[in-house]
């Protein structure tokens, strides 16, 4: 694959300190697919299934240990179409990297939740299966600004989510200023529906519609009222699995030559018809999300590139913003816990080496503090993980919310060294 990459993408690779040699494991690299409503399946439906994947697939398939729901397929040529459980929607296509990005929330049956880049979809139903309570329901609030891209999520949650579909609004609107809180406690209880609407008449009538930040694109009756849509309650989770250049997923990556042409890799990585650089986009991703997370609340900040600029860089430029009185950067559970049974392996973030360094990245060497705040933040790595690449920050909002709005001046750190 490497001998094929166009000069500009050789280029980027070597701008962001990317190592070719992470495209060499592809022929290597297993195909993942996921058991939709795994936790309410029985374990012989799960082995009927699995046997029957291994069926299709004409190759070995196995759960993946402490990631629940995840198969391996040895071969990473197998199609989807070809398993009769993705016909039947028993199973969807997912990196077990992305799973690791959604566990690292720990999302409870009630959480309300944001997923800030959420298109085409394959995490947000996970954490719609995961904030799903049959008392008292969470929710699960999708916002991406690609209409196109949001129209797939709705098929996805229509052909996969079931009941689940119930908790499930999106937005197609910019995630640097989505303004839409949580919807209100008890938005599914018709009677508290009824009652608001007699109380206030005026607000009643309809959320704004020709405001995308506050009528959904997409949901369920009750979660479009007025009742839901007015209110000023945080989130308890926010996802911002924010728009990157891609580069350390080498199932897209692999596309460019099957289906999109080399020559395509090589416009996207240079960031032509971008308006931003993208790591001030996913500072301002980051920053909003923030700003809607509770306190006491977790964000996970995750993208599929391994440039350093799009991820210790921009988490760097947040946590100088946001001190350690404000944000914590938590140890990822299922790496951290022994009993969790995850025997992916993940590398440590990067840091600077040496004080030139430092300097040749624009950082003074007070920043190390910042670096030590972040050492539990991850990297996947196709070289040691046998997943798509991947960096995943667990971060906890300690303090209020009164600091770091999305009008305050956002920098990643080492801004004057990107691309
Ligand atoms: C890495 S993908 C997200 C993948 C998704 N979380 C999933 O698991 O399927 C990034 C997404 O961010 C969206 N995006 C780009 N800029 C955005 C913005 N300003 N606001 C919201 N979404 C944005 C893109 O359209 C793209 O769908």
């Amino acid at each position: 694959m490497y001998a094929n990459f166009p000069p500009q993408f050789l280029a980027f690779l070597k701008e962001n300190h990317i190592d070719p040699s992470v495209y060499d494991v592809q022929g290597g690299l297993p195909r993942y697919v996921r058991i939709v409503r795994y936790k309410q399946r029985t374990a012989s439906e799960i082995q009927r299934l699995v046997k029957q994947t291994q069926h299709d697939a004409g190759c070995t398939v196995t759960e993946v240990a402490g990631v629940p729901g995840f198969l391996e397929i040895a071969d990473q040529s197998v199609k989807l179409a070809q398993l009769q459980g993705y016909g039947s929607g028993d199973l969807v296509g997912m990196d077990v990297s992305s799973g690791i990005a959604v566990h690292a929330l720990s999302v409870a049956p009630g959480d309300n939740v944001l997923d800030l880049c959420c298109a085409p979809g394959a995490k947000l139903l996970l954490l719609a299966e995961q904030s799903m309570d049959t008392i008292a329901p969470g929710s699960v609030t999708g916002v991406d600004n690609s209409s196109h891209r949001i129209a797939t999520c709705r098929s996805l949650i229509k052909k996969h989510a079931g009941r689940t579909r119930g908790i499930v609004r999106l937005f197609a609107a910019d995630g640097t200023n989505f303004a839409c809180h949580a919807p209100r406690k008890l938005w599914w209880d018709a009677q508290a529906v009824g009652a608001f609407a007699q109380q206030n008449p005026a607000v009643a009538v309809a959320a704004d519609s020709s405001v995308a930040n506050e009528r959904p694109w997409f949901a369920p009756r009750l979660l479009s009222t007025a009742y839901a849509c007015s209110g000023t309650a945080l989130y308890d989770r926010v996802l911002v699995d924010a728009e990157c250049t891609h580069d350390g997923s080498l199932v897209h990556i692999r596309k460019y030559g099957e289906q999109w042409g080399w020559e395509q890799l090589g416009s996207q990585a240079s960031g032509s018809g971008r308006t931003q650089p993208v790591p001030v986009l996913q500072s301002r991703l980051l920053e909003n999300g923030w700003r809607l997370l509770k306190p006491g609340g977790v964000l996970v900040y995750s993208t599929c590139s391994l440039s350093r600029f799009q991820n210790e860089l921009v988490l760097g430029g947040f946590l100088a913003r946001h001190g350690d009185d404000e944000a914590s950067v938590e140890p990822i559970p299922l790496f951290d816990e022994k009993d969790s049974g995850c025997e992916i392996e993940a590398l440590p973030i990067w840091k600077p080496e040496t004080d030139e360094e430092w300097v040749r990245h624009g950082l003074g060497s007070q920043l190390r503090a910042l670096f030590q705040r972040m050492q539990h933040a991850a990297r996947l790595d196709p070289r040691v993980s046998n997943t798509s690449g991947m960096f995943i920050a667990r971060i906890r909002k300690i303090g209020d919310n009164s600091k770091g709005t999305i009008e305050t001046e956002i920098v990643p750190l080492g801004q004057s060294s990107m691309t």
